[in-house]
């Protein structure tokens, strides 16, 4: 049977990036969604904004929801402090083992905690389960109709401190009307918008930037 494109990109990882270094990772990835076939990863242009936003926070607790093949995982966890605590959240199975593997190549497994699940099932858990107490960081970038309702929830589960940052993907495109005004209307938070593109094309994307005010 045909292979999945999450597989594909894997080959492309182990074919083309150098074990252990994560930058050959993320340049063999974009080398081939740009290439040769178009994936939903954050990309090199949206990539660089998520960059400076993790090294502005520099944060030591970090969320990410939706895996996917890990392409932001790499280029989030590459950039954190020794001792960083940075949970990814991804409730396709055949996907976490995909992202599993392309986080190994990279060499950033021990910085890196993929767990399998839904985020909805998760975050009432990141306390007890994951001793976490509040994220610094959270990345958005699963299914557009849940990031609205997955930060209702972080709110409620006490994930969220004043100063906490919420890093939206795709606002734009796909899209994330409900989340976007709420986020941009909430007292409780400060947002800005860093205009970009959809990944490897030219059609208008940009990523959310929104402080907890607490
Ligand atoms: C109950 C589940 C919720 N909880 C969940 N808990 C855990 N994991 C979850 C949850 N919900 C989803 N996931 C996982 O995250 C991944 C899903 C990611 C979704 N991303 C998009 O849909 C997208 C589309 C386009 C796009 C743009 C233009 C186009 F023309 C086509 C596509 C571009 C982009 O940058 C995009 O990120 C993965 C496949 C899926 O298993
Ligand atoms: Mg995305």
């Amino acid at each position: 049977t045909r292979s999945t494109r999450p597989q594909r990109l894997l080959h492309a990882v182990q074919k083309n990036a150098t074990r252990g270094d994560p930058r050959s990772v993320i340049n063999a990835i974009d080398q081939f969604c740009r290439h040769k076939e178009w994936a939903m990863n954050v990309g090199d242009e949206k990539g660089c904004i998520l960059d400076s936003v993790v090294s502005e926070v520099n944060p030591s607790t970090v969320l990410e929801l939706g895996t996917y093949c890990g392409y932001s995982t790499v280029r989030i966890a590459r950039l954190l402090p020794p001792g960083a605590k940075f949970i990814t959240l991804e409730f396709n199975p055949k996907v976490a083992k995909i992202a599993r593997q392309v986080i190994a190549w990279a060499g950033l497994e021990d910085k890196i905690q993929l767990v399998e699940g839904a985020s909805g099932d998760l975050i009432p858990k990141m306390k007890e389960q994951f001793g976490v107490e509040t994220f610094d960081l959270v990345f958005l970038d699963h299914w557009k109709d849940r990031y609205l309702p997955d930060t209702k929830l972080m709110e409620e589960c006490g994930l969220l401190k004043k100063g906490s940052i919420l890093l939206a993907d795709n606002v734009i495109c796909p899209g994330t009307p409900d989340y976007l005004e709420y986020i941009r209307n909430s007292p409780r938070y400060k947002s800005q918008y860093f205009k970009s593109h959809l990944e490897y094309t030219k059609v208008e994307d940009g990523l959310e930037k929104s402080v907890f005010l607490g």
